[in-house]
């Protein structure tokens, strides 16, 4: 059965519970952050990030956001430390975003959308790959990071430079945010956006859902709303 999903009217976030009935799950993600409402656990630790540039593969509109690859053979770019025990491989980045500077996060903070949100994909070492990783509760954890409106250029694509300065973080058991929404996520959402210039939401938005000889649909508020947080605490890096 091949899965049509999107963020249209007929195939959006409300009908994904048809084809993928974890949508109502324990552990659905993204979430609203009600930043009073979090507990600080002087337990965590600093995140470890470690990316090498030389890792990115390729660039990908894959008909829901464009993605950044990455070679994930080795420990060469990875995220550690933090909520996560072990190591966990970068395998690729990509963004949500709005039609609008009022919307495009996923994750909300005491209710407010960012303009767009950047995730980094990796996967837990101990398992051999990417797709057994996502099947498990501790298989993978993505750093959110807002996107905030502000005349700068755009990073180029170093993982490293496009970071904000600070790497405080909100963290909590999640899951993926599209379809197969698997329960397997270790979300970091960092606290501090990073800027981003309004030419590059414009080239954002100037992508589009739709193939070569489709009807053209502009890829805009490629975003699933928050979900319940059904009982779950919501932990900071800070005080
Ligand atoms: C098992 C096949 C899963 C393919 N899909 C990957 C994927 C990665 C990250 C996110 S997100 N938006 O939660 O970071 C969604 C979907
Ligand atoms: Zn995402």
């Amino acid at each position: 059965m091949s899965h049509t999903w999107g963020y249209g009217p007929h195939d959006g976030p409300s009908t994904w519970i048809e084809s993928f009935p974890i949508a109502d799950g324990l552990r659905q993600s993204p979430i609203n952050i009600i930043p009073g409402q979090t507990s600080y656990d002087p337990s965590l630790k600093p995140l470890k990030l470690k990316y090498d540039p030389s890792n990115a593969m390729d660039i990908l509109n894959n008909g829901h956001s464009f993605q950044v690859g990455f070679l994930d053979e080795a420990d060469s770019s990875t995220l550690s430390g933090g909520p996560v025990s072990g190591t966990y491989r970068l395998k690729q980045f990509h963004f949500h975003w709005g039609a609008r500077d009022d919307r495009g996060s996923e994750h909300t903070i005491n209710g407010i959308k960012f303009p767009a949100e950047l995730h980094l994909v990796h996967w837990n070492t101990k398992y051999p790959n990417f797709g057994e990783a996502a099947s498990k509760p501790d298989g993978l954890a993505v750093v959110g990071v807002f996107l905030k409106g502000k005349q700068t250029p755009f990073a180029n694509f170093d993982c490293k430079t496009v970071l904000p300065a600070s790497l405080d973080y909100w963290t909590y058991d999640g899951s993926l945010t599209t379809p197969p929404l698997l329960e397997s996520v270790t979300w970091i959402v960092l606290k501090e956006p990073i800027s981003v210039s309004p030419a590059q939401m414009t080239k954002f938005r100037s992508l589009m859902f739709s193939g070569e000889g489709e009807a053209p649909c502009c890829m805009q508020d490629n975003f699933r709303p928050p979900q319940a947080l059904k009982g779950r605490t919501v932990r900071r890096s800070f005080k």
